[in-house]
C-alpha cells in the first residue's frame, strides 16, 4: 500500500474489512467498546498535600489499584479541566486536516516523531486500526519543535502546557508509588534519572467490521508510568487474567487514565503490575485518545528498588542484574520476537529505536 493516511480513511468506508486489519479468531474483540463495567477504581487526589491522613487513604488507593490491575482513573488531579478539553480539540481539529497537511510530518523513513499510520512502519502481518501522531516533549532542552505539529494554530502552547502539567501529576503518583515501597518519595523519581516524556495522540477512525479487529492489540507499556486522556467514545480495555476476559474501561468526563509501565513492574519487583491492555474501535464513531509516556534516561538502572528481602533470600528478583532502560527494551524487544509474535506492534518498536538512537 503505497499511500498513507488516504488509505485508512478510504478503506473506512468500505463495507467490509480490508483482510490486512483481519485478526485470527483468537485476538478479535468479545466485548463492545461501550459495555463498561466500574471494576477500575476511580480515585479523587483531592486533598492530597492538605493531611498525612488523607495523603495515605489515597497512596493506599493507587498502591491497591496498582496491585490488582496496573491501572485505574484519577479525578481531581488539579490538572485544568479547560487545558485538558483544549488539547483533546486541537487533536481533534489535526486529524481532520487534509492528509498532505498531515503528511508534512510524516514519520516514516525512521524520524522522530511525526504522523504514521502505525501499521505501515510494522513489520507485523496484521495491521492496527489507528492512525497517531507522536512527539517528544521532555527533556526540554531536546525538542524538535520541527517535529511538533505547527496546525491547528494554537497547537505549541497547549501542548506545551499539557505536558508540563501532566509530568507533574505523573512525579506526584511516583512519589506515592515510592512511599508505598517504604521508600523516600523521590525514590523513582531518582530511579529515573531524568524524566522523559513523550506524547502520542491516538485516532481510530470508525470501522467497517469492528469485530474483527483491534485499534491497538494487547501490550503493556513499557514506561515507567502512563498518562491517557480518552473521549466519550469508549474503546480501552484492560485484563487481569493474561487476556481471558478484557474489561472496558468507562469514560469519566475529566478523568485521566494512568497505566503502571513495565519500568516501574521491575522496580517495585513486580508487585505492581504493568497493565495489560488494548483499544478496540467500532462502526459508530472514530475515537481519539492521548497517552502521555514517562521514560527514565535510557542509561538509568533497572532493578528492584525494594532489594533487602532480595539480599537476604527471601525475594527472588525479577531481573537476574541491574540492566539499563536500554537493554530492558531491547530485551522486551527480543522476547516479542522469540514468543514467534512478529515485532512488538506497540510503543515499543518505536520507544526502542528512538531510545537506542
Ligand atoms: O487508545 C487507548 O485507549 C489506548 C492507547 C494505548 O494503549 C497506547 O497508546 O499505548
Ligand atoms: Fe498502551
Amino acid at each position: 500500500m503505497a499511500s498513507t493516511s488516504a488509505a485508512l480513511k478510504l478503506l473506512a468506508q468500505e463495507n467490509t474489512l480490508s483482510e490486512l486489519f483481519v485478526r485470527g479468531e483468537d485476538e478479535r474483540p468479545k466485548v463492545a467498546h461501550n459495555a463498561f463495567r466500574d471494576d477500575i477504581p476511580v480515585i479523587s487526589l483531592a486533598g492530597i498535600d492538605v493531611s498525612a491522613e488523607r495523603r495515605s487513604e489515597i497512596r493506599e488507593k493507587i498502591a491497591e489499584a496498582s496491585e490488582e490491575w496496573g491501572l485505574f482513573q484519577v479525578i481531581d488531579h488539579g490538572i485544568d479541566p479547560d487545558l485538558i478539553s483544549k488539547m483533546t480539540r486541537l487533536s481533534q481539529d489535526f486529524f481532520s486536516l487534509p492528509d498532505d497537511e498531515k503528511l508534512r510530518f510524516d514519520m516514516s523513513g525512521g524520524k522522530k516523531g511525526g504522523f504514521i499510520i502505525s501499521s505501515h512502519l510494522q513489520g507485523e502481518a496484521v495491521m492496527h486500526w489507528r492512525e497517531l501522531v507522536t512527539f517528544f516533549s521532555y527533556p526540554i532542552g531536546a525538542r524538535d519543535y520541527s517535529r511538533w505539529p505547527d496546525k491547528p494554530e494554537g497547537w505549541k502552547a497547549v501542548t506545551e502546557a499539557y505536558s508540563e502539567n501532566v509530568i507533574g501529576l505523573a512525579r506526584k503518583i511516583l512519589e506515592l508509588l515510592s512511599e508505598a515501597m517504604g521508600l523516600e518519595k523521590d525514590a523513582i523519581a531518582k530511579a529515573c534519572l531524568e524524566m522523559d516524556q513523550k506524547i502520542v495522540v491516538n485516532f481510530y477512525p470508525k470501522c467497517p467490521q469492528p469485530d474483527l479487529t483491534l485499534g491497538i492489540k494487547k501490550h503493556t507499556d513499557p514506561d515507567t508510568i502512563t498518562v491517557l486522556v480518552q473521549d466519550q467514545v469508549g474503546g480501552l480495555q484492560v485484563t487481569k487474567d493474561g487476556g481471558k476476559t478484557w474489561i472496558t474501561v468507562r469514560p469519566v468526563k475529566g478523568a485521566l487514565v494512568v497505566n503502571i509501565g513495565d519500568h516501574v513492574h521491575y522496580l517495585s519487583n513486580g508487585r505492581f503490575k504493568s497493565a495489560l491492555h488494548r483499544a478496540v474501535v467500532n462502526s459508530d464513531s472514530s475515537r481519539l485518545s492521548i497517552a502521555t509516556f514517562q521514560n527514565p534516561a535510557p542509561e538509568a538502572i533497572v532493578y528492584p528498588l525494594i532489594n533487602s528481602n532480595i539480599r537476604e533470600g527471601e525475594e527472588k528478583p525479577l531481573l537476574e542484574e541491574p540492566i539499563t532502560f536500554a537493554e530492558m527494551y531491547k530485551r522486551i524487544f527480543r522476547r516479542g520476537l522469540k514468543l514467534g509474535e512478529g515485532k512488538p506492534q506497540n510503543q515499543t518498536e518505536l520507544d526502542l529505536t528512538d531510545i537506542i538512537a
